[in-house]
């Protein structure tokens, strides 16, 4: 069975440090056997402000960042999930994407965040995402991987089980959120998400996770705890606070059809609207 690898970071603002700790953990998942690895979102960068991520974003087809990992996706015949920032068309915001670079090191697939972080919670956090960041249009439709048929989506989108229906209903087999929750909601909210995505989807679930604190002044931190999750909703992987590290998992699809088989969820769509 192929091994799969996720990984849990610490981005700051400095995108050359970033690809640093990333190829660090290529070469780690590479060394593990896994034949495809999972990076959080926002692997290039953390920035303390809107206006500092808008200075930061870069081209995907320029991005050193982005051909650091294409370089290493090649050398060590890896798969890589990653999620990263890029201007949009006018350059006035950024793109929140999720990309898929495939074993040649090609960029094959890409997903621009559909929902945006905007709260404002009085004990904190208040986060405006949207001040920055344009949203998505579109799903990206499921694709094969090493591990299986991947359905991309990006943290705050766990929240929205329309979602993962949508891309099950695709074809997805592995779900995977790339995230940088904060610590409050992750506390309350990240492990049951997580697992009812899982669950109600009969799909694995991978959410690589940003973790610890991005930038000197603490404005930004993150809850960790990346984390697999099988069809079952039994937690495979949790990497808990640590920084800079990887899971290693095995993605088991007979498991999965098992479950779809035992337990069939056949919708009432006579009575309310089906999710395509
Ligand atoms: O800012 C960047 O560059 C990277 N993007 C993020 O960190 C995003 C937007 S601020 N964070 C979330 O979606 C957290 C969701 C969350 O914490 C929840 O749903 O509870």
């Amino acid at each position: 069975m192929p091994l799969a690898a996720i990984a849990q970071l610490r981005s700051t603002s400095s995108p050359t440090e970033n690809l640093t700790a990333c190829l660090t953990l290529i070469q780690q998942a590479s060394a593990a056997g896994a034949t495809i690895l999972f990076l959080p979102e926002a692997s290039d960068y953390i920035a303390p402000s809107s206006s500092a991520s808008l200075s930061l974003a870069t081209p995907l087809a320029t991005s050193p960042f982005i051909l650091g990992l294409q370089e290493a996706a090649r050398q060590h015949s890896i798969a890589i999930c990653v999620g990263v920032h890029a201007p949009n068309a006018d350059g006035t915001r950024v793109q929140n994407l999720h990309i898929y670079i495939n074993s040649d090191g090609d960029i094959t697939q890409s997903y621009q965040k559909l929902h945006l972080f905007d709260v404002n919670i009085a004990s904190g956090p208040q986060l405006q995402e949207s001040a920055s960041v344009e949203p998505g249009s579109a799903f990206c439709d499921p694709f094969s991987s090493p591990v299986g048929k991947l359905g991309l989506l990006i943290c705050f989108d766990l929240r929205f089980p329309e979602a993962s229906l949508a891309l099950r209903a695709r074809g997805a087999q592995i779900l995977t959120y790339p995230s940088a929750f904060t610590v409050p909601t992750g506390r309350a909210h990240w492990e049951v998400l997580l697992r009812a995505r899982a669950v109600e989807n009969q799909c694995w679930v991978v959410a690589a996770a940003q973790v610890g604190q991005h930038d000197e002044e603490g404005k930004r931190r993150s809850y960790g705890h990346a984390m697999v999750v099988d069809p079952w909703g039994r937690v495979v992987v949790d990497l808990g606070e640590e920084e800079g590290v990887i899971g290693v998992f095995e993605v088991e699809l007979g498991g999965l059809e098992k479950v779809r088989r035992e337990v069939p969820l056949c919708r009432r769509t006579d009575v309310y609207a089906e999710v395509k």
